[in-house]
């Protein structure tokens, strides 16, 4: 990101959203940490293009992410906070068919129809989907379709995934299988993983993490480092916020 600013019309003037952010991303796992409403989702719908930078540009591995959204799409996933806007098709089995679908081989052709049935039933199985492949997207529950959305993005094979609150909806057991998935693949160089979150205990597992306060970048660098500084604010602002408060 250089010099990235993003901003909404608003009463009167724009409200600013982001300010003035210029950072490089390198990390394979960088967590990105901050208050609510301080702009961690606006950088990441920034960075995946679905909301338009008002200056400074975007650039993810080579590709200029608002003027070549196309070529972004192809290296790009990205699971959002609210998984039941994400999936498209009616059933769940049709949902992960469609992006293995769009796939295609080195040479640039589709893959061939008993192929794309192989990598569908694969991905269903590693994410514990296959007894609910027939079900109604619609019908499952917050976690299930928080598991879809990561299924449905991860089965792209993307070179970049942006995770916003992957495991926000998850039960404990679920939250350790999805935050191993993203973090294991990252760090066995599948995919460079950006993951929004408030679970600082999976942030620190990170390499590196951005903190963003009011818009800006507060911080950036090695993950247990940001996430303690982080950690320290928060201990301060509750202790001021205590003492202020009647007795
Ligand atoms: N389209 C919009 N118009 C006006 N304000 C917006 C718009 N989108 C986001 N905002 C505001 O921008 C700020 C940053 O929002 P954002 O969703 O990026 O925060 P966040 O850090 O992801 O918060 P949370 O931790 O609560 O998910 C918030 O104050 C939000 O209300």
């Amino acid at each position: 990101m250089d010099h990235l600013t993003v901003t909404a019309p608003g009463a009167g003037q724009d409200a600013v959203l982001l300010e003035d952010v210029t950072v490089t991303l390198s990390a394979a796992r960088t967590a990105v940490i901050g208050e609510n409403g301080s702009g961690k989702s606006t950088l990441a719908r920034a960075i995946a293009a679905l909301v338009p930078a008002a200056s400074g540009t975007v650039t993810v591995h080579g590709v200029d992410a608002e003027q070549d959204v196309k070529a972004l799409r192809r290296i790009l996933g990205m699971v959002f906070a609210n998984p039941a806007a994400q999936s498209i098709m009616p059933t769940v089995r049709e949902d992960v068919e469609l992006t293995v679908k769009a796939l295609r081989d080195d040479a640039g052709r589709k893959l061939a129809k008993d192929e794309v049935a192989g990598r569908v039933e694969a991905a269903l199985a590693e994410h514990r989907l296959t007894e609910l492949a027939d079900r109604p997207c619609l019908s499952l529950s917050s976690g299930q379709a928080q598991r879809l959305a990561m299924c449905s993005v991860m089965v792209g094979q993307p070179q970049v995934v942006i995770a916003d609150e992957p495991t926000s909806l998850l039960d404990g057991r679920h939250r350790r299988i999805v935050a191993d998935r993203l973090l294991g693949g990252a760090g066995r160089g599948r995919f460079q993983l950006l993951l929004v979150t408030h679970d600082l205990e999976l942030a620190r597992d990170c390499d590196e993490a951005v903190w963003i306060h009011d818009g800006r970048l507060r911080a950036h660098g090695p993950a247990a480092q940001v996430v303690g500084e982080y950690e320290r604010f928060l201990d301060q602002e509750f202790a001021g916020e205590a003492a202020g408060q009647p007795r």
